[in-house]
C-alpha cells in the first residue's frame, strides 16, 4: 500500500506546490473556491485501501473493492534510471513473435494478415481497462449530499470567451445555479479555464525545456547554498537500513521528494558534490513509488512522461476523483429539458464546456443521479468526459454503416446511435460475451434502435464483416488514464503486460482499417482511443498502422484542446503527422486521460503524400514493410451476415422473412 494511501501516521501536508516549483500555476484542477491561485486543497487521506481521496456519497460510479497497494521497493540503481533504455515498454515486433507460444492461439490464422505475420496470435494474459464501465452505477441507499459539492473545476473548455464577461458572472457565484444562470456561469468557467490552460501550457512548455539542463541555474550570482542547509540525499547503506526498518515515515518520504524535485530543477546548485542527477532520480522515483502506492515500473513508466515537477501533479491528481459527468440522449430528450428536470430533483449541474452540446457536469445531488425516473427512463448515461471525445471525432452521419471494435458497456456506441438520430446500422462489437449484456441492457434503455450486438474477437474483422462508413476502436488497454477510478492498475501492470496489449493493439488496429470502406461516400474513417496514457499504446500504434498501411494517413481530431501526440519519445521518431493525435491528461484537463486519433482511409494504391513521406528513424523492429493484401471487403461474404440479421430484424417486428437465398450461415449475436 503507498504511504500516501495507508496514512499510518496521520494526514501529511500535501506537497507544497511553491517548492515543486509551480507556486506560479493555476491548475485547472484547483478547488473553484480557490478562484485565483491557491493551490490545490489538502486532500484527506483514508484508512481502507482506498487511493482515492474523495469519495462520492449519494454519486457512485463504479465503486470498487477497496485495493491493498504495496510499496515494492526498488531494486537496483538501473531499474530507475531515467534514461534507461531497455525498461521504458518498447517492444520489439520480432520479439514478439517469439511470445511464449502458449499465448498463441490458431484461431486467427485463416485471417488474411501475411503481412502482419510478427502480429499473429490473441494476446490475452491480462485485465483489460474496462473504464468505459460507464452506467455500471452502484446505487447508494440513502441519498446524501455529494463531496462534489466543493464543485471542483469544470472540465476544460474552449477558449473563447473574453475575461470582462467572466468577471461580471463571477460576481453572482455565491447564488444558487439556475436554468437562467447556468449558460452564464459555464461561460464564465469557461474562460477562467481556458486561461489557466493557457499559463499552464506556456510554464509546462518552459519546464519541458529546461528539464534536465544543467543551466537551469540561472541565479550563480546567488550566494553559495550553506552547506548545514543543503538536502541530504541518502546513501545506499541509509536507504538499506531504511527498508530493514520497515521504510521512512511518510512525512519524510514527502519531504525529500519535495527536496529531490528542488535539486534537480537546480542541480548544480543544490546538489551534493559527488552524486549525481541518476541518484536523485532514483531516490524521487522510489519514493514516489512508496508514497503513491505504485510498483517500481509503472512508477517509472509514468514518470519519464512528464517533466519532473509535471510529473508530480500527474500523480497526485491520480488521488483525486474526477467530476460525475452525464451524457443527454438526444433519441429520449434534451439536454435543456434534461438540466430543467435534473435541477427540480434537487441536482446541480452546469453543462461541460463548449465543446459538447450534451455533457452535463454534477456537482451535487440530493437524489442518487444513477436511479431517477430520467436515468431509468433512458434520458442519459453516465458516462465520463473523456469517452465522448473519441464519438465527436468519429462524428458519425446519419444513414451510415458504423463498427463498434470493442464496445461493452456501450457508452459509445449509445452516443453513435444517437448522433447517427437512430438511422443507419451500428455494429457493436465486443469480444467479451458477457460484457456485451451491459451493452444489450444500454442499447435498449437509451432507446437505440439502429445497433446490432455481436460478439467477435475484434482481429476476425473484416473476415466476420467489412466496407463500413466509419470505425471506432476504443481499444482495450492498461487503464493507465482512469487509475483515479481503479487504483488497482498501480501494482498490477508489469512491463510484460504493457508488450502484450501493444501488439494486441496493433492487431486490432490494422483490422480496423481494413473494415473501413475507402469507398464511403460520407466517411472512409477510423478513430483509435484508449484510455492509457503510455506512448506504447498510443503513438506507437498508431505509427505502426501508417507503416503497415501506407494508404491511412491521420488527419485533425477538430478538438480545440488536448495536447499533441508526441512525434519524439525517449529516442523514438514518429511519423510527423502523428502530432496529429490529441493527449488528455487529469492535471491538465481534469478529465481521464485519454488518446485519440482519427484515420482517413483511401483507396490503395493513393496513398496520401504526407503518409508515404516516412521520417527515418523507425520505432526498434518495426521497420516499414510494403502493404501486401490486406483482407478485403467481400460483399459475398458478407451478404448472409446482412440476410441473417434482416430477417431477425422481420421476426422481432412480427414480420415472415423470405426465404433464405443461400445456406444459412449463423451471426453470433
Ligand atoms: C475500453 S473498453 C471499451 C469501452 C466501450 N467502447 C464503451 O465506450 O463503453 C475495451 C473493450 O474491449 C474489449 N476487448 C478486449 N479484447 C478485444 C478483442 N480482441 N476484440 C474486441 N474487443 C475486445 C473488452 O471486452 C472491453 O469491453
Amino acid at each position: 500500500m503507498g504511504r500516501r494511501a495507508k496514512n499510518k501516521q496521520g494526514a501529511p501536508e500535501p506537497l507544497d506546490p511553491k517548492c515543486l516549483d509551480l507556486s506560479r500555476k493555476r491548475k485547472a484542477g484547483n478547488d473553484l473556491n480557490d478562484k485565483e491561485t491557491a493551490p490545490r486543497p489538502p486532500k484527506k487521506l483514508k484508512k481502507t485501501g482506498h487511493v482515492k481521496t474523495k469519495s462520492r456519497d449519494s454519486i457512485k460510479v463504479k465503486a470498487k473493492e477497496p485495493v491493498k497497494t504495496k510499496a515494492i521497493p526498488l531494486k537496483g540503481k538501473q531499474k530507475a534510471r531515467v534514461d534507461s533504455e531497455s525498461s521504458d515498454g518498447w517492444e520489439h515486433v520480432e520479439e514478439q513473435a517469439n511470445l511464449d507460444a502458449s499465448l498463441m492461439d490458431d484461431n486467427f490464422n485463416d485471417l488474411d494478415m501475411e503481412d502482419d505475420e510478427p502480429l499473429r496470435g490473441p494476446v490475452q494474459e491480462f485485465q483489460f481497462s474496462e473504464d468505459d464501465d460507464e452506467d455500471e452505477v452502484i446505487l447508494p441507499s440513502k441519498a446524501k449530499k455529494s463531496k462534489q459539492s466543493k464543485r471542483p473545476t469544470k472540465i476544460i473548455p474552449t477558449a473563447s470567451n473574453n475575461s470582462s464577461d467572466s468577471d461580471e458572472e463571477e460576481s453572482d457565484e455565491d447564488d444558487p445555479t439556475t436554468m437562467a444562470n447556468m449558460e452564464a456561469r459555464s461561460r464564465a468557467l469557461d474562460a477562467k479555464a481556458a486561461a489557466e490552460a493557457k499559463l499552464d501550457a506556456e510554464e509546462l512548455q518552459q519546464a519541458a525545456f529546461n528539464d534536465g539542463d544543467d543551466d537551469l541555474d540561472m541565479d550563480e550570482d546567488e550566494d553559495e547554498v550553506d552547506e548545514e542547509d543543503r538536502f541530504h540525499l541518502p546513501t545506499a547503506a541509509e536507504r538499506e537500513e531504511e527498508k530493514k526498518s520497515g521504510g521512512p515515515d511518510v512525512h519524510l518520504v514527502q519531504r525529500r521528494m519535495r527536496e529531490c524535485v528542488r535539486v534537480l530543477s537546480r542541480f548544480k546548485k543544490l546538489a551534493q558534490p559527488g552524486r549525481s542527477r541518476s541518484e536523485y532520480t532514483d531516490q524521487l522515483l522510489a519514493d514516489i513509488a512508496s508514497y503513491y502506492g505504485y510498483n517500481d515500473f509503472l512508477a517509472e513508466k509514468l514518470f519519464l512522461l512528464f517533466p519532473i515537477a509535471e510529473a508530480i501533479e500527474f500523480f497526485e491528481s491520480n488521488e483525486v476523483s474526477r467530476p460525475v459527468t452525464i451524457r443527454t440522449n438526444t433519441l429520449r430528450t434534451r439536454r435543456r429539458d434534461l438540466a430543467q428536470t435534473l435541477v427540480n430533483r434537487g441536482v446541480n449541474l452546469e453543462p461541460i464546456g463548449k465543446w459538447t452540446n450534451v455533457g452535463l457536469q454534477v456537482f451535487e445531488s440530493s437524489v442518487p443521479i444513477g436511479a431517477t425516473p430520467e436515468y431509468l427512463a433512458g434520458h442519459y448515461m453516465l458516462q465520463a468526459a473523456s469517452s465522448f471525445l473519441p464519438v465527436i471525432v468519429l462524428a458519425p452521419e446519419p444513414n451510415e454503416r458504423i463498427l463498434d471494435m470493442a464496445s461493452a458497456p456501450g457508452g459509445k456506441t449509445t452516443h453513435i446511435a444517437a448522433l447517427l438520430q437512430n438511422t443507419g446500422v451500428v455494429f457493436a462489437n465486443d469480444a467479451n460475451k458477457s460484457r456485451t449484456k451491459s451493452l444489450t441492457a444500454n442499447v435498449h434503455r437509451l432507446g437505440c434502435k439502429n445497433v446490432i450486438v455481436c460478439s467477435h474477437d475484434g482481429r476476425e474483422f473484416p473476415k466476420v464483416m467489412g466496407g463500413f462508413d466509419r470505425v471506432l476502436l476504443d481499444a482495450p488497454c492498461s487503464g493507465t488514464g482512469v487509475i483515479s477510478k481503479d487504483s488497482s492498475v498501480k501494482v498490477n501492470k508489469s512491463e510484460r503486460d504493457f508488450t502484450l496489449l501493444s501488439h494486441l493493439q496493433k492487431q486490432l488496429i490494422l483490422c480496423a482499417i481494413d473494415s473501413v470502406s475507402p469507398e464511403s461516400k460520407t466517411g472512409g474513417y477510423l478513430v483509435y482511443s484508449t484510455c492509457s496514457v503510455t506512448v506504447d499504446e498510443n503513438e506507437a500504434v498508431v505509427d505502426y498502422a501508417l507503416k503497415k498501411r501506407p494508404h491511412a494517413r491521420l488527419v485533425d481530431t477538430r478538438l480545440e484542446f488536448g495536447r499533441e501526440g508526441y512525434t519524439k519519445y525517449r529516442g523514438k521518431t514518429f511519423h510527423p503527422s502523428v502530432r496529429l493525435t490529441r493527449r488528455f491528461y487529469p492535471h491538465v484537463h481534469n478529465m481521464d486521460g485519454f488518446f485519440v486519433a482519427k484515420f482517413k482511409v483511401e483507396k490503395k494504391g493513393k496513398e496520401h503524400p504526407v503518409a508515404t513521406q516516412k521520417v527515418e528513424v523507425i520505432p526498434d523492429g518495426l521497420e516499414a514493410v510494403e502493404d501486401t493484401e490486406a483482407a478485403a471487403f467481400d460483399s459475398d461474404e458478407d451478404r448472409p451476415y446482412l440476410e441473417d440479421a434482416k430477417r431477425r430484424r422481420m421476426k422481432a417486428k412480427g414480420l415472415r422473412p423470405p426465404p433464405r437465398t443461400k445456406p444459412p450461415q449463423s451471426l453470433p449475436l
